[in-house]
């Protein structure tokens, strides 16, 4: 195999093992990532906030979005073409949702929004900040035109890497938080 056939084969190897591994986790490590992610964040007034709607056994940020939404806006994801960057959705607590693209629950009437702060979902990461999604490349676009932003990654100790494969356009996030910590990087930041 060339190169990229190779790393695109090895992605799709991790991302089995990272989904597997990500269904195994217990109810306490996932109460225990919220928390960390709550701490993290707790601080934040007056910003625009992307968090996600959980799918499958994605680590769950909605305790830390109800939490937030009293001093922020709160907005999620929403895949609007193949091959374009996310857009994001004005989201509150109870709001009616239709299911998108890839089976994501998205608002059906929230506002357009820019976010200044991403909580950005992951199948695996590394120390390194590398992140491994689902193969969308739809976060990679969206943070290369979202400079500036708070970018915090959430994830489960289990989804944790050596190394992620990386392709010239992956982003590395600056912030991790999995039920062990919050992990940062600051030359990412
Ligand atoms: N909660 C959440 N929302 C998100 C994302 C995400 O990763 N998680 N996305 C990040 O880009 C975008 C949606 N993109 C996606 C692209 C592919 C698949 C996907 O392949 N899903 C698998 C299995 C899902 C599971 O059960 O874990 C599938 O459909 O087979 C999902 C979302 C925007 N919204
Ligand atoms: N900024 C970009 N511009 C053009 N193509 C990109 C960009 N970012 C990623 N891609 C392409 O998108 C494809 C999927 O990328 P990748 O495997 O990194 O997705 P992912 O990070 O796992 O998915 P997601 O972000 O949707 O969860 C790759 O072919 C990659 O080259």
């Amino acid at each position: 195999m060339g190169g990229e056939a190779s790393l695109t084969a090895l992605k799709a190897q991790s991302r089995l093992a990272c989904h597997a591994a990500r269904d195994g986790v217990g109810l306490k490590a996932r109460a225990a990532a919220a928390t960390r992610l709550y701490a993290r964040l707790m601080n934040l007034r007056g910003r625009t906030v992307a968090g996600y709607l959980p799918i499958g056994s994605e680590a769950d940020p909605r305790g830390t979005m109800r939490a937030l939404c009293r001093d922020n806006r709160i907005c999620v994801p929403v895949v609007t073409a193949k091959g374009a960057p996310l857009r994001f959705r004005e989201w509150a607590p109870g709001c009616a949702l239709e299911t998108g693209a890839f089976g994501v629950s998205i608002p059906v009437d929230g506002g357009w929004r820019v976010p200044d702060v991403l909580i950005v979902p992951m199948l695996g990461f590394d120390a390194g900040g590398g992140r491994l999604g689902y193969g969308g490349g739809f976060y990679d676009r969206t943070l290369a035109g979202l400079r500036g932003a708070l970018v915090v990654g959430l994830a489960l100790e289990a989804q944790r890497m050596d190394a992620v494969p990386q392709e010239r356009t992956d982003v590395r996030l600056p912030w991790i938080v999995t039920e062990a910590g919050v992990f940062g990087d600051e030359t990412l930041r």
